[in-house]
C-alpha cells in the first residue's frame, strides 16, 4: 500500500492549534510574540533597503521566458510572473474566501482546527513547533476535498466557497505544470525525462496542498513575526500575496529582499524537492513573512509536488562523473516527515556528499553567508 501525503506526519504531531486566541483583541503585543535575534534561526537585521537587487520579474508571454526563468531559479530562487493566465476575478474571489474565513469568529474557525498529526484545517503554522514564540498569523490548510471542514465553517453556503477551491486548484495546477517545464525546459530537460509527467506532459499524478495565511494587523511590527523563515518543501510554490507587503526573501550578499506586491502578479518559489531534483543547480529560497501596524495582509500558496510516494532524485541528466548526485532519493511523502522533525536542517539530512567548501556552498541553506 502506497503512502498517502495526508499521512506524512503521523510520526510527527504537533500539538498547537488550541492555544489559538483573538489577534483583534490584542492592543500590545504579549511576550509570547515578542521575537528577538535570539528566537529567529536565520538573523532579522540584515534586512535591504538597497533597490539595486530586485526579485526578477518575467513576464510568461515573452519569447525569453525560457531564459530568464533558467536564471532567475539559479541566480533568486524566486521570480515574481505576470501574463500567467490566472483570471483575475479568480484571484479576487479567493482573496474575499480567504477574508471570510479568517473573519469568522475564534470559536467557530477552531471547529475546522487542524489535528495535531493532520494536514488539512485551521492552525498555526507547522513550523510554529520549532519556535518558543508565537507568529503573528494564522493558518488554513487545504488537502483534498474542504467539503467537511467548510461545512463547520460555513454551514449555509460552503458550497460557493469550495467551488471557489475547486476552480483554483484546478488552474494553480496548470500553471504550474507550465512552470514545471520552464524550470525544466531550461536545464535542458524534456519531457521524455520525466515520465511521471504523463504522455501530454500534464504532471497528471501530482499532489498539492493549498495554504491561506492571513496575518492581522500588528501593534507592534518591529518585535512580531509573521511566518519565520522557511523554505518550502514542495517542487514549486505559487504565492498570491494581493496587494499588501510582507513577503521577504534572503538573498546572498545582501540580506532580507522585501519581494514587492505587483497589481495581478504571483511569486514563484523555487521547493526543496526541485533543489533535489536538479541537484542542487536550481536552491530552495529562504523566506519570511513579516507584519505590519495598520494592515491586515492575506496570501494564499498553492504548494505543488510530485505524488507523494514517487522517489525524487537528481534527474540523470544532471549527473555525471564530475557532477555527483548530491542527494538521495526520497518521496515527497518522506520528505514532509523529515521537514517535521528536523526543519531547516531537512534538506542536509538528505544529502549524500557534504558540499566540497561548506562554508561558501550556496546551495546549502545551513551555512548561507549573508552580509
Ligand atoms: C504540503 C505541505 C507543505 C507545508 C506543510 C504542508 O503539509 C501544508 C502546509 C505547508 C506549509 C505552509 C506554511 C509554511 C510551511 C513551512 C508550514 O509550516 O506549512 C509549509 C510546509 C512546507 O513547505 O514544509
Ligand atoms: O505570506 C507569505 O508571503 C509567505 C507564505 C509562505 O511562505 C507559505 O505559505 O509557505
Ligand atoms: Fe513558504
Amino acid at each position: 500500500m502506497h503512502a498517502r501525503l495526508s499521512d506524512a506526519f503521523k510520526s510527527h504531531p504537533v500539538n498547537l492549534q488550541l492555544k489559538h486566541q483573538d489577534f483583534n483583541s490584542l492592543h500590545e503585543l504579549p511576550d509570547s510574540y515578542a521575537w528577538t535575534n535570539n528566537d529567529d534561526l536565520y538573523p532579522s537585521f540584515l534586512t535591504s533597503f538597497g533597490a539595486d537587487d530586485s526579485v526578477p520579474v518575467i513576464d510568461l508571454s515573452d519569447t525569453n521566458a525560457l531564459k530568464l526563468t533558467g536564471h532567475a531559479c539559479k541566480t533568486w530562487g524566486v521570480f515574481q510572473v505576470t501574463n500567467h493566465g490566472i483570471p483575475q476575478k479568480l484571484l479576487d474571489d479567493i482573496e474575499s474566501a480567504g477574508k471570510s474565513l479568517f473573519s469568522l469568529p475564534v470559536q467557530q474557525k477552531l471547529k475546522a482546527a487542524r489535528s495535531p498529526d493532520g494536514i488539512s484545517g485551521y492552525g498555526f503554522a507547522r513550523i510554529s513547533s520549532f519556535f518558543k514564540k508565537l507568529m503573528w498569523s494564522e493558518g488554513f490548510t487545504i488537502f483534498g476535498s474542504p467539503v467537511d471542514h467548510f461545512r463547520q465553517l460555513w454551514p449555509q453556503d460552503y458550497d460557493k466557497f469550495c467551488n471557489i477551491i475547486e476552480e483554483y486548484e484546478k488552474e494553480m495546477k496548470m500553471l504550474a505544470g507550465r512552470l514545471m517545464w520552464l524550470m525544466l525546459g531550461s536545464l535542458g530537460i524534456s519531457m521524455e525525462d520525466i515520465k511521471w509527467a504523463g504522455s501530454k506532459g500534464e504532471f497528471k499524478g501530482a499532489s498539492a496542498a493549498l495554504q491561506l495565511n492571513s496575518y492581522p494587523a500588528c501593534p507592534e511590527p518591529d518585535r512580531a513575526m509573521g511566518l519565520a523563515a522557511h523554505t518550502d518543501s514542495t517542487l514549486l510554490t505559487i504565492l498570491y500575496q494581493s496587494n499588501t507587503s510582507g513577503l521577504q526573501v534572503l538573498r546572498e550578499g545582501t540580506g532580507w529582499v522585501t519581494v514587492p506586491p505587483m497589481p495581478g502578479a504571483l511569486v514563484i518559489n523555487v521547493g526543496d524537492l526541485f533543489h533535489i531534483l536538479s541537484n542542487g543547480l536550481y536552491p530552495s529560497v529562504l523566506h519570511r513573512a513579516v507584519v505590519n501596524r495598520t494592515q491586515h495582509r492575506l496570501s494564499i500558496a498553492y504548494l505543488f509536488g510530485p505524488p507523494a510516494s514517487l522517489q525524487i532524485s537528481p534527474l540523470s541528466k544532471l549527473v555525471g562523473p564530475s557532477h555527483p548526485p548530491l542527494y538521495r532519493p526520497i518521496s515527497w511523502n518522506e520528505y514532509l516527515g523529515t521537514k517535521a522533525k528536523h526543519f531547516n536542517k531537512a534538506l542536509s539530512s538528505v544529502r549524500l556528499c557534504a558540499p566540497l567548501n561548506s562554508l561558501v556552498d550556496v546551495n546549502d541553506h545551513n551555512s548561507v553567508k549573508v552580509g
